[in-house]
């Protein structure tokens, strides 16, 4: 089967690492993980027998490399690995931006497929996006994220900015509102601590919602009685298109920074 590599443990590459420990998707012994420092995700894996930092000879039995590292650093950190990688490796990217064929000439010529993660992979509940130009790449993205995210598939890979956009970044849009929520709450007179119990435990509670088949349409007509308070309250909230504005300037400012990122 070979074995997966995993370069960069930070924010993402950790909660990659915490769903493939947490359901197996990965077995540990087939795990070789690079990280300049230590990280509590690589020490937890490598005592469940994970090679940590082993010496680069060990690439040479890698059937996929993922790059956890930030786009502007992956072309120096993939400069002392590449000449002890597998020739058949294929390269997974979950960088935001940096174009396949970019990574592909990066790793001379390797297949690459692109996925775009959310951070909930931790928990096995994250959502990833993913864009191959050939099936067998595309595969590989599906077998190591499947098991930790609902994967979506993309024929375009210029979709993705906008996947990014909505997806990638989506989680802290809504731990955002969640926090304006909490605000909002002191200032009509709730204590700090209970208006941010309040406020998470209605974003569980919301999202408990999406869980099933209704349309959010239907959800959000379930929440707001006709002529009562949650109709005061998204009124209030969209008025003169208030909320589309705001969200859609997120996205587009988002697409923009994904599509700079792309060189
Ligand atoms: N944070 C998120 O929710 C998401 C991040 N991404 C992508 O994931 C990538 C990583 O982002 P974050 O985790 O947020 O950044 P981060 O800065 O938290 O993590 C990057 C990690 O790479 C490590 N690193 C740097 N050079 C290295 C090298 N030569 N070898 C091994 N490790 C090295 C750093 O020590 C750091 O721990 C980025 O490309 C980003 O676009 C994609 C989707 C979501
Ligand atoms: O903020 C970022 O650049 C990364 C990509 C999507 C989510 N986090």
């Amino acid at each position: 089967m070979g074995k997966v590599v995993l370069q960069g443990v930070g924010r993402l590459g950790s909660a990659i690492l915490e769903g493939w420990l947490k359901t197996g998707a990965v077995a540990p012994a087939d795990l070789i993980i690079l990280s300049p420092s230590e990280k509590p995700a690589a020490e937890q894996a490598r005592a469940m027998g994970a090679q940590v930092n082993p010496p680069l000879e060990a690439l040479a039995e890698a059937r996929a490399f993922v790059i956890g590292v930030k786009p502007a650093k992956w072309v120096e950190a993939s400069r002392s690995i590449l000449s002890h990688l597998n020739r058949n490796a294929v390269i997974v990217s979950v960088m935001a931006g940096v174009r396949g064929e970019t990574i592909s000439e990066g790793f001379v010529g390797r297949s690459v497929v692109r996925i775009m993660p959310t951070t909930g992979v931790a928990q096995a509940r994250g959502v990833a996006t993913i864009w191959a130009a050939d099936d067998a790449a595309r595969q590989v993205g599906q077998d190591l994220f499947g098991p930790i995210a609902e994967t979506v598939h993309l024929d375009e890979e210029d979709v993705l900015h906008a996947a990014t956009a909505v997806s990638g970044c989506g989680p802290a849009y809504f731990f955002d509102f969640t926090r304006a929520l909490a605000r909002a709450g002191v200032e009509a007179g709730l204590e700090p601590e209970a208006a941010e119990r309040l406020a998470r435990a209605t974003l569980r509670s919301a999202a408990a919602g999406v869980e099933g088949p209704d349309s959010l349409d239907a959800l959000i007509d379930r929440v707001a009685s006709p002529g009562g308070v949650t109709q005061a309250g998204l009124i209030a909230m969209n008025e003169n298109g208030a909320l589309n504005r705001v969200v859609q300037s997120a996205v587009d400012a988002a697409v923009a920074k994904s599509t700079e990122l792309s060189g």
